[in-house]
């Protein structure tokens, strides 16, 4: 821990408000504390309280994401909400309370939910020094890929058009996009025909996808419309034969897709149909228009009103696909052998011919567009449909933190994933890479040199020969003094070494015992600053050594190959290494301890430490700027302040590469076996999560949330965990008495939980605020009951 900063006699009012803190990290700690923007997902409990202490210290500014309604539980765990906020915005009580603690604290709020701010504002989260993201489940990871892959068989000349936007293929207006620019392409290529199918292993399209159309960005929502219409004109009336090969579900919109096309070719045991009215929706007059052309008015209207998806065998009788195979290769084979079909025949011929057919179909939208889309927009913002969709989107109940982890983690902003649940706490820190200077170890050994002392140093030293000061002069001199001179003696007699063994270090220890000279009464007390130079022998004569955590840095990549992206502390990394390379030894921290001596003695001796620390800082920071300039960075980018106090605490650089939790929960194998085998390991703590995480995920509910459900809940966990055990490969069960126990919290929270994990995760987040401190590497397990918690790198 750092000794407390020097303060003016008149402190500011900052200075006394946050005096304590101050102590911990200084300035310059306080100042990053508050310039930081806090992001935190979820208001719950535990949520609230780590924000409270964030706020509290003086965190620059905070947002909260969070679109759920107060609801009674909350009351009972979260000490932020009054009984009288029920049903109000739990994001905005929340912020309101907040900001009460300190008026130095901005605050802000999104009553949204953050599955909606991802998937309308991406880089929404970007602009965050940190999240923080409370009760957030998973979701299966969606790329940035390309959303739709045209290929052209040469020798057939036909173009496959691939939908691909994981999980489902839903038609947001990037995939709308995609798909319209792919079948521009594929008809300036002038293609014979095109196949339209989805790579997803059992979904052909999802529809419309439910984020465009819930809580819409209206300028977004009319775009989106725009750009569907288009699409629906472009397929519909492409020139080109075009086949629909549905190798999974096609409902709603995706059933839409297959209808515009001209030939269908279903997998087995698949659904395909119009099933607006099942979503409380209404279809729009060209969706019915597309079905009714292909199975007659009657079946439509039927088919329509009840909003039928039909299975495959189903939708071939009733004529809504031509065909039925097994599997998609069959498909598209036989799509080929459709296209075939049209090899004698003209291909203008054939293009004309079907723009007649679909002729009216087309300018019937063509004419009424504006008004389809004014329609369409208005019903969407109409609040009786908003809430269908909110329904639905709970029935489908996204999942987000796997893509928020995956985005964050390329944005380079770390996050915070906790839970609370029951008696069990859980921190998990992502960051991809951190760096600390200031550690602030626990105990830190004085860096003196005495056994390689600097040529100014060691004149001074060599200046003094303890062993012929007069009584009043011995009492004064500092401990090092002494103890470089006893050294120097017990040098003579070893060959130049100095003691290193514990029986080395007691025959100079008794050396410097031995050496008081009788005062005026002719006894021989041994003075209090020989007593000081006594205990340094254990501390101050380890040879200089780097580190091997310092060495591993400066052996690192990101060190050595230096880009225009290398962030200050690698650069003066780079600096640093240049002068251990010419030194061989770190830069000397410059502070002397505490000795027992008259000023002057003490004076000299530390003006000695601080100068040789100045010089070699200096240095450093020479150095250093020169590479920024080579690397074409800003000449401001590296202060000379700032390698002041990247040298001074030069032994104690602290390096994190983390992990992302994305790629953690894609991860196939574990081997949690040491763990296993261990009854009081806390890692069953988070099989139990994940376990949990997918309980969410699949059934929409806590287990044990409803407590006529309690044992069937305990029976699907413990399947979902033992799935989960065998995905990793992992020969282990976990002991029943577990899942029950989490299936008897069933989601709730406790208050008390809560307030001690939330004092536990701020901590964490001001070490990465502040860059001082090491954080936690990577996850932390609280265990109420015991009062036990444990740290695992995942
Ligand atoms: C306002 C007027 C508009 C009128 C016209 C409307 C047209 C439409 O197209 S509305 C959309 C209608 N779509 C549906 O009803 C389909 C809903 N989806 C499903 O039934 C299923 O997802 C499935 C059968 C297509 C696939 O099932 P499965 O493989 O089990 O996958 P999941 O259900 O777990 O879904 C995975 C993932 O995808 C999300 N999702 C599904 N459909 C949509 C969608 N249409 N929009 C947005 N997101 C969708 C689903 O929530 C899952 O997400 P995570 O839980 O986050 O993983």
């Amino acid at each position: 821990m750092s000794s407390p900063s020097p303060k003016s006699p008149e402190q500011s009012d900052k200075s006394k408000k946050y005096d304590r803190q101050l102590r911990l990290w200084g300035d310059h700690g306080q100042r990053l504390l508050e310039n930081s923007k806090v992001c935190l997902i979820n208001a719950t409990a535990l949520g609230t309280e780590i924000l409270k202490s964030l706020v509290l210290p003086g965190i620059g500014s905070f947002t909260i994401v969070d679109g759920e309604k107060i609801s009674e539980e909350d009351i009972g765990s979260n000490f932020f909400l009054e009984n009288d906020s029920i049903g109000l915005s739990r994001a905005q009580v929340a912020t309101q309370s907040l900001l009460e603690l300190n008026p130095d604290v901005r605050g802000d709020y999104i009553d949204e939910s953050p599955e909606h701010v991802m998937a309308h504002t991406q880089d929404f989260f970007n602009k965050f020094t940190v999240v923080i993201a409370t009760a957030l489940p998973e979701k299966r990871f969606s790329s940035d890929a390309k959303l739709v892959a045209v290929s052209v068989n040469d020798k057939s000349g036909v173009a496959t058009l691939t939908l691909q936007r994981p999980p489902v293929n839903s038609l947001n207006l990037e995939l709308l996009t995609d798909i319209s620019s792919g079948l521009t392409e594929i008809e300036k290529a002038k293609c014979r025909g095109v196949i339209l199918t989805s790579s997803a292993e059992s979904v052909f399209s999802a529809g419309l996808d439910i984020f465009e159309v819930y809580k819409p960005n209206p300028e977004r929502l009319n775009h989106f419309w725009k750009v569907l219409q288009d699409t629906w004109l472009k397929l519909y009336g492409f020139p080109y034969a075009t086949v629909a090969v549905i190798n999974g579900h096609a409902p709603a919109g995706g059933c839409l897709l297959a209808l515009s096309c001209e030939y269908r070719i279903m997998s087995k045991n698949y659904t395909i149909g119009l099933n607006e009215t099942q979503l409380g929706l209404v279809a729009p007059k060209w969706f019915i228009a597309s079905m009714r052309n292909v199975i007659g008015q009657r079946q439509s209207e039927l088919a329509l009103t009840a909003g039928r998806l039909f299975k495959t065998d189903e939708a071939l009788s009733l004529g809504l696909v031509d065909e039925v195979v097994d599997n998609k290769e069959e498909g598209i084979s036989k799509a080929e052998q459709f296209l075939s079909r049209f090899r004698n025949i003209a291909p203008e011929v054939r293009g004309m011919t079907k723009q007649l057919v679909r002729e009216d179909t087309i300018k019937d939208l063509m004419k009424t567009r504006e008004q389809d889309l004014n329609t369409f927009v208005q019903y969407a913002l109409n609040p009786k449909v908003q809430e269908y969709l909110e329904k639905y989107m709970q029935a489908l109940k996204t999942k987000v933190l796997i893509p928020l982890s995956r985005h964050l983690w390329d944005a380079q902003v770390p996050l915070v994933v906790c839970r609370s649940i029951g008696f069990l706490g859980y921190i998990r820190l992502q960051v991809k890479e951190h760096t600390v200077i200031e550690t602030h170890p626990d105990s830190e050994n004085p860096d003196l040199r005495l056994d390689k002392p600097w040529p100014a140093l060691k004149e001074h030293l060599d200046s003094i020969n303890v062993a012929t000061l007069d009584q009043k002069t011995r009492s004064h001199i500092p401990a090092i003094v002494i103890l470089y001179y006893y050294l120097n003696k017990y040098k003579e007699f070893h060959d130049g070494n100095v003691p290193r063994t514990r029986a080395e270090k007691d025959v100079l220890r008794k050396m410097i015992r031995d050496s008081p000279i009788p005062d005026e009464h002719g006894v021989k007390v041994l003075e209090e600053n020989f007593e000081e130079a006594i205990h340094y022998v254990n501390t101050c004569l380890n040879p200089q050594t780097i580190p091997s955590n310092v060495q591993t840095i400066l052996d690192d990549d990101s060190c050595i190959n230096l880009t225009q992206n290398s962030s200050p502390f690698w650069v003066m990394c780079a600096a640093l290494r240049e002068l251990v390379q010419s030194e061989g030894a770190l830069p000397v921290s410059g502070s002397l301890p505490d000795m027992a001596a008259d000023t002057n003695s003490y004076i000299t001796l530390q003006q000695l430490y601080y100068k040789q620390a100045q010089l070699q800082a200096e240095a450093v920071f020479r150095r250093a700027s020169q590479i920024a300039r080579n690397l074409g960075l800003p000449q401001d980018i590296i202060t000379e302040s700032e390698v002041k106090l990247f040298c001074k605490h030069a032994n104690e650089l602290h390096l994190i590469r983390g992990c992302c939790i994305a790629d953690e929960y894609e991860r196939t194998s574990l081997d949690l076996t040491s763990y296993l085998e261990d009854p009081d390991s806390l890692m069953f703590y988070y099989i139990t999560l994940r376990g949990l995480e997918r309980f969410i995920s699949e059934f929409n509910t806590y287990p044990g949330q409803f407590d006529d459900q309690v044992e069937p809940d305990v029976l699907k966990l413990k399947s979902i965990i033992s799935k989960l055990l065998s995905e990793w490969n992992c020969s282990h069960a976990l002991r029943d008495e577990r899942v029950h126990e989490v299936c008897r919290y069933g989601g709730a929270e406790l208050h008390s939980v809560s307030a001690i994990l939330g004092g536990c995760a701020a901590h964490e987040v001001i070490k990465l605020i502040t860059h001082q401190y090491k954080p936690l590497n990577n996850a932390f397990f609280y265990d109420a009951i015991t009062s036990n918690s444990a740290t695992f790198c995942l």
